[in-house]
């Protein structure tokens, strides 16, 4: 039987000598350890007992259990995260009153569903032009809902969860001086292995006077206008001029090549210019549009509040995910096509439109880096006191594939969209704090379509360290205070080797209570006692995700884990791995509009024969490489640093150049690295070519022109540049590592299958080995080479499934019960306070039974 997920059993001995038992309807509960029942909670006289009953989800609010041989029959409460009040019904007229404001709740909601309904048959209809806002003041609201003011008003909010100004009532004074720490980057140097590139980079003293206090003083609100959702699609180029994107920093203004440098860059100048990790732009990404009706369309079918019509009048298909549609809002420090350094971006800008796709209502909350053309000005400022200074936050949003894209404007952020991961430790910091801080309240504030999103069945997504403290500011300023109680957060891991590390002393800027410090403080050989923001949100969030389940595997070895593989592992019950997808609209090339000119060509499966030589040979030209059809031509695209493992393609490099194959290589980093690429291209201009840069253009004709798609990583979390290749027939060479292996199956040319070459270990003459066999394939074996060709591109790699997978983590977490079984009224106490110390000893009940949906268990 499979599992269905882990769920977590506090035990608290009160309720089980309580023994009041309402008999319930029970399903078998199928896993028990006696052993972790004993540790739970010192109920050594039931460590004999065995959870034997269940209760279905229909019986939200209670359940039974038997303690089998002691005879003890208790009812156990627990907290469910959808339900309210369940665990506070203890007598039968406590139910029913909790009965009957459930039942009245649910008829309201009834009822303003009928008129939301209403309200968009009446804009189905194209007679219509009435819009279902109505306008008073300059102020928007739906017309049969209640107006968004601000924070307030809105019925979606459930009464006790209300946030109210001073919430985070926390305040805490710090004023200490710092202690002077020098420190090189955040995340520990693993022996062998390179420090990533973007790293915060510390300060070498930090002797400052801080004040920081948590409080927030929430100005004034101006009742937010909020354009109606149809009137709201963006512009069909998502940037207002394409051309003005051109390869330009401070001292290049043209992708630096090995050819060029003498001419167009200065190797000095170009060394200051990537300190501090500055990006060149080209064109934006190729995102596409809906047209004003298709996004009034969308905006009308994809979002969550869709619900059956009980009435059974203009009945639509359910959602897919059923009826376990929720409200979810990703928060990301990037988010393409508006900003993007990697893989990151990519996945905030693709994931929620999958997730949306669904059913669910998705938000998506992003720093707002530069002045973006699509998303309005909502109207909603709040200010945040961050180390002391009172910082203003705006909110810009657009409605785009059924996804609010809400952006976060602060001077904090501004102005910094070719080097978002920037500045000094102590600055990027900040940034990431009040980005937190602020992220956790959008559903309060932000009104998207003329609704917040409040915080019923509300899951947040944080990703990477950056949003990390994410799931701490939930717990410590909502959730320790009764509030929000039933919002999840899930936390995922895009790159372990990012980890937010710092001086303990930077803890004053948190804005945290003192004994919050102990989630952060970490101690590993290499960084010693220092501040880890990472492994905050790894213990505070509901689950822990990452993007792939080789490297899921590997985050709990001390080589994968960059120190944090201990947390992981405690908290394994809770951490899985699900493998990126890609867009498909975007990363198509059947659809690719940078293939649209120059002399590249859209192709498909079907037209591939004529369709990728001709991408081939224009890439050829335009790097200014021979024009050869027999030629092998690789490609590499990535950032420059050790993850990659472009030491390894800089270490076969002469090999290659006897095999009569042409290279070409885009990235941006480490100067180093990027020096070398310019290096080759001198060294080998006929043959090699290096493009010093960030370009996303450049990018998808790589990925359609080249023949062969090397990604030799150290270490590689998912990856998304090989799946890309695979959908257009450009053949990986990879380390089986991480998501590498998992997306990428061997060729077996006895039976014909298989996607690429994979080699064991990241050494140079593995990937040449590897190469050769790739390389003597294309030359000798056509077939088999357009076998792989077609197996790659004929795969669903589109984030459809993985949104699938991401919807029953998302469903384990809401339904994430803690059940309560007590000793003595103490006790219940105890188990209710301390919550966290509780954690530890949780029992874990292992539910067998199809993946994590619980109606079907209850149904089995
Ligand atoms: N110079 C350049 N010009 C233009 N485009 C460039 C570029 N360099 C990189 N890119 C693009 O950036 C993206 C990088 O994707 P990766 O999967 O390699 O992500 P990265 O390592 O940043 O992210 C982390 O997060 C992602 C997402 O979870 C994981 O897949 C990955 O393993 C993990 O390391 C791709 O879209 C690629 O085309």
């Amino acid at each position: 039987m499979a599992s269905i997920g882990t769920f977590q059993i506090a035990v608290d001995s009160s309720i089980l000598l309580n023994g009041r038992n309402r008999h319930r309807p029970m399903i078998p509960i199928l896993a028990y350890r006696p052993k972790k029942f004993v540790d739970a909670g010192g109920l050594s006289n039931c460590h004999t007992a065995g959870f034997s009953r269940i209760l279905s989800e229909d019986n939200v609010g209670r359940l039974s259990l038997h303690c089998g041989s002691v005879g003890w029959r208790s009812r156990i409460k627990f907290v469910q995260a959808t339900g309210k009040g369940s665990e506070e019904a203890e007598s039968g007229d406590e139910e029913d009153d909790a009965l009957q404001v459930t039942t009245e709740k649910s008829k309201k909601v009834l009822d303003m569903q009928k008129d939301l309904r209403k309200q968009i048959a009446e804009r189905e209809n194209p007679e219509s032009d009435e819009l279902p806002y109505k306008e008073s003041n300059g102020k928007f609201s739906i017309i049969g809902i209640a107006t968004t003011e601000g924070d307030k008003n809105n019925e979606n909010l459930d009464d006790d969860s209300l946030p109210t100004s001073g919430v985070h009532s926390a305040v805490h004074d710090v004023n200490e001086n710092l202690a002077s720490s020098e420190y090189s980057f955040d995340t520990m140097t693993q022996p062998g292995k390179d420090v990533p590139h973007n790293e915060i980079s510390f300060q070498p003293k930090l002797d400052q006077h801080l004040k920081v206090t948590t409080s927030e003083s929430v100005q004034s609100q101006e009742v937010p206008s909020v354009p109606p959702r149809s009137s709201v699609s963006p512009s069909p180029e998502p940037f207002p001029n394409k051309d003005s994107y051109k390869w330009v920093n401070n001292n290049a203004e043209t992708i630096i090549t090995g050819s060029e440098t003498s001419t167009k860059v200065d190797p000095d100048k170009l060394k200051d210019a990537n300190v501090g990790n500055t990006f060149l732009y080209d064109a934006p990404s190729s995102l596409k549009y809906e047209t004003n009706k298709n996004a009034k369309q969308s905006s009308l079918e994809d979002t969550s509040v869709k619900v059956q019509d009980p009435t059974g009048e203009d009945v639509k298909p359910p959602p897919l995910a059923g009826p376990n549609v929720m409200n979810i809002i990703l928060v990301a420090a990037e988010c393409a096509p508006w900003s993007k350094t990697g893989g990151l971006g990519d996945v905030a800008g693709a994931l929620p439109k999958a997730l949306a796709r669904r059913g669910h209502r998705v938000m998506v909350v992003a720093p707002r880096y530069g002045n973006y053309a699509e998303p309005q000005h909502s109207g909603v400022r709040k200010m945040y006191k961050i180390d002391g200074q009172d910082l203003e936050v705006t909110y810009f949003q657009t409605y785009i594939d059924g996804v609010d894209f809400v952006f976060m404007d602060s001077p904090l952020f501004r102005h910094i969209e070719n080097n978002i991961y920037g500045g000094n430790r102590v600055d990027i910091l900040k940034r990431m704090v009040l980005f937190c801080k602020a992220a956790v309240e959008v559903p309060w504030h932000v009104p998207c379509g003329g609704v917040c999103y409040g915080d019923g069945n509300l899951v947040f997504i944080a990703n990477d360290w950056h949003t990390a403290l994410l799931p701490v500011y939930l717990k410590a300023y909502y959730r320790d205070n009764g509030l929000m109680k039933y919002t999840r957060s899930i936390l995922v891991i895009h790159n372990i080797a990012h980890q937010g590390r710092g001086p303990v002393d930077d803890f004053s800027y948190m804005g945290l209570p003192p004994h919050y410090l102990d989630l952060f403080r970490l101690y590993d050989p290499v960084g010693g006692e220092h501040l880890n923001i990472l492994a905050a949100g790894l213990k505070t969030a509901d689950r822990v995700l990452t993007v792939s389940h080789g490297y899921s595997w590997e985050l709990k070895t001390p080589e994968g884990g960059w120190g944090l593989h201990g947390i992981i592992n405690d908290n394994d019950w809770k951490f899985c791995g699900i493998v990126n997808g890609i867009d498909t609209k975007d990363w198509n090339p059947e659809l690719d509009i940078y293939l649209q000119s120059d002399g590249y060509m859209n192709y498909s499966l079907n037209t591939l024969q004529t369709g990728k030589p001709q991408c081939k040979a224009a890439l050829q030209k335009e790097l200014g490489l021979p024009v050869r059809a027999d030629v092998p031509l690789l490609g590499f695209i990535g950032r420059l640093d050790g993850q990659k493992g472009v030491d390894l393609i800089a270490e076969a490099v002469p090999w290659m150049m006897g095999q009569d194959v042409q290279l070409v290589m885009l990235g941006t980093g480490r100067p180093d690295l990027e020096q070398m690429l310019i290096q080759f291209e001198a060294q080998y201009s006929d043959r090699v070519k290096g493009r010093v840069g960030f370009s996303v253009k450049t990018a998808h004709r790589i990925t359609a022109g080249a023949d062969i798609l090397l990604m030799p990583s150290r270490f590689e979390p998912c990856g998304l540049n090989q799946m890309y290749a695979m959908c257009y027939g450009t053949i990986p060479v990879v380390h089986a590592v991480g998501g590498l292996r998992d997306t990428v199956q061997p060729f077996n040319p006895i039976e014909e299958t298989g996607l690429g070459w994979t080699f064991a270990r990241a050494e140079t003459n593995e990937l040449i080995n590897a190469l050769g066999n790739c390389l003597l394939t294309y030359r000798q074996y056509k077939k088999s080479w357009e076998g792989l060709q077609r197996r790659g591109m004929m795969q669903d790699l589109s984030w459809d499934k993985a949104a699938q997978n991401y919807e029953e983590v998302l469903i384990a977490a809401k339904y994430q019960w803690r059940i309560c079984l007590a000793a003595d009224g103490a006790d219940l106490q105890r188990c209710r306070l301390a919550d966290n110390k509780w954690a530890g000893s949780m029992l874990r009940v292992v539910l067998q039974s199809p993946p994590m949906n619980l109606r079907d268990a209850a149904a089995n």
